[in-house]
């Protein structure tokens, strides 16, 4: 057959289209030439850019670069490849250095915070390390950072004399060098009387400002003994974990190294022992649970068992059994399910108690379902009696656990509730004041010119200080009030159902009473007064931002002279 033949002026028409279409497409292919060779040299400025990270990485990229003024015979799919990888290595380098950086930070820091700066530049030196510890994958913040740290340096420099920080290192100091007091550390820093008493030696003038740091250059002499700072510490750790309970020989020796002073050849072995003793104590205590939860297992298996035999019993009784039987089998899923669950030893102890409290309860239904007269009966009873002395077992447990509760959350050396308390207490009253919008305050309460009641007394003098005063403070404020100790010389106060001008009324009251009390240590008086910040919740409003706003409080109150009240900003 033909083709249908085309005419001239067809045949013009299909020529213009395919011109039309060819020229449309070189047009493309120009314009994509371009973009590939803009993107070409945006990878190699890019490469450029990140160079100097890490060598690895730097390689990768420079082949990349010679790939793509195609130098080089491989392709660039190969070198995208192994820059990937190059890639993944210098995350992993990246992090570990972000590490280093954020605790290098913190030890520069904490090294300034040991020098007993005032109150701004310590919070901001808190503060500066809260932000190194949360944001430490964050590379690009540390040149602020190290530049902050740079400028909180320069004036807690100026503040402390280099002859001070160079004679007192911080190792001397943790260790209580033994050298006399500087004129500088002695010296009255206030108008406040000076108590007349002698100050107790070096080692209490200076332990106040102890702190821990690894320094490999530090130089140890034998006669340096540990400070009153680190015994306390010691001291309150052995106390808070039952160590006592579990190797009291070895806590009272311990105690008695403390009390007659460690040289620094002591020092390590010491910390090391207190490590121990505190790992042991953890370790009894989850033995003995282990062993509790391997009976509770044991006397569950010998009930099924017994139950599996009653089984065949005869029609009636087998039905009781049957019953009996499923509701155990529930009782043991759940008793597994909860126990996978329980968030602590009280609340997994509590689920094995409840759990065994309904299998007896079974059991009696079944005993009392005509199953008396058999003699399965009798090996049931016996185990129910067993049931019976571990559910006293657990119940006493239970109380142990509680007060290791109640002495987790107070504080050794006050008596008082501690942080851990406050938080909780916090969180509590928090959602009262979210639900119902009754008023609830805060106050801050520090003690005024503390540290010179250290230097000047001793330690053992400001430890008596705390604990009186905080007696003082706890008994003029209300069951419903809650006081406790925030950390060092610094105590919170929740008051429910208290504006701020009302909580004022009360805190000035008692701030008025501290001052006026003769306080006395060993015969010598002693000048105390409080500072108080004081901030209520206004709706919506986070814990963390209230106090933050009673301790703003508490600043403007000891800038303002000390031994006074104040109410934060906008609330008077
Ligand atoms: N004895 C004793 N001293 C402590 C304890 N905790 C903290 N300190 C000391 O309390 C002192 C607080 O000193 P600073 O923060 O300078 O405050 P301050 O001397 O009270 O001065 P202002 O608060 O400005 O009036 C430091 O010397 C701490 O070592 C403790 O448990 N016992």
């Amino acid at each position: 057959m033909r083709e249908p033949e085309i005419t001239g002026e067809g045949a013009n028409k299909w020529r213009d289209k395919y011109l039309d279409v060819l020229e449309a497409q070189e047009q493309q292919e120009k314009a994509y030439q371009g973009d590939l060779q803009l993107l070409a040299k945006a990878l190699a400025r890019v490469s450029l850019a990140a160079e100097g990270q890490h060598p690895e990485l730097d390689a990768a990229l420079e082949r990349l670069r010679q790939s793509l003024r195609g130098d080089d015979k491989h392709s660039i799919g190969q070198h995208l490849q192994r820059l990937e990888q190059a890639l993944l290595e210098f995350e992993r380098f990246r992090d570990k250095s972000a590490a280093e950086q954020s605790a290098a930070l913190q030890g520069m820091a904490a090294q300034l915070l040991s020098l007993a700066p005032e109150r701004a530049l310590k919070k901001q030196l808190r503060t500066l390390t809260q932000d190194a510890t949360r944001q430490r994958d964050r590379l690009d913040i540390y040149p602020g950072l190290l530049r902050q740290l740079e400028q909180l340096q320069g004036q807690v420099l100026a503040e402390k004399p280099p002859q001070a920080a160079k004679n007192n290192g911080l190792m001397a100091r943790l260790l209580g060098s033994g050298n006399a007091s500087s004129p500088q550390d002695s010296a009255p820093e206030d108008d406040l009387a000076t108590p007349s008493a002698p100050a107790t030696g070096a080692a209490a003038g200076k332990a106040d400002r102890a702190l821990f740091e690894l320094n490999p250059n530090a130089t140890l002499r034998d006669s340096e003994t540990v400070s009153e700072n680190l015994r306390g510490i010691i001291n309150e750790l052995l106390l808070s974990v039952e160590a006592q309970a579990i190797a009291p020989e070895r806590v009272s020796a311990l105690q008695k190294r403390l009390r007659l002073g460690l040289s620094n050849a002591d020092l390590l072995p010491a910390l090391g022992e207190v490590r121990d003793l505190v790992l042991a104590a953890y370790m009894a205590a989850t033995r003995a649970f282990a062993g509790y939860l391997t009976e509770v297992n044991q006397q569950l298996a010998d009930i099924y068992q017994v139950i599996e035999g009653a089984a065949h019993q005869s029609s009636d009784l087998q039905q009781a059994s049957e019953q009996m039987q499923q509701q155990m089998l529930s009782e043991f899923a759940e008793l597994e399910n909860r126990s996978l669950r329980a968030e602590n030893l009280d609340e997994l102890k509590h689920q094995v108690q409840s759990r065994l409290g309904n299998i007896r309860a079974a059991l009696h239904d079944y005993q009392n379902s005509g199953a008396r007269d058999h003699p399965v009966t009798e090996q049931l009873s016996q185990l129910a009696e067993r049931i019976r002395d571990m559910e006293q077992e657990a119940s006493r447990s239970r109380e142990v656990l509680e007060e290791q509760r109640t002495k987790a959350l107070t504080d050794p050396l006050t008596g008082m509730p501690n942080r851990e308390a406050y938080i909780e207490r916090m969180a509590l009253e928090q959602q009262r004041f979210q639900r119902y919008g009754h008023p609830l305050t805060l106050a801050v309460c520090d003690l005024d010119y503390f540290k010179k009641i250290n230097d000047t007394l001793g330690h053992q003098a400001g430890d008596r200080v705390l604990k009186v005063l905080s007696g003082a403070m706890a008994k003029r404020l209300r069951e419903v009030d809650f006081f406790g100790r925030y950390g060092g010389e610094e105590f919170v106060i929740v008051m429910p159902e208290t504006s701020a001008q009302q909580a004022f009324v009360v805190l000035d009251r008692i701030r008025a009473a501290i001052a006026k009390t003769a306080f006395n240590y060993k015969e010598t008086p002693v000048d105390l007064t409080v500072s108080i910040g004081i901030a209520a919740f206004s709706a919506g409003e986070s814990a963390e931002s209230v106090f933050e706003r009673a301790d703003k409080a508490l600043y403007d109150a000891k800038a303002a002279g000390r031994n006074r009240c104040m109410v934060a900003n906008g609330e008077e």
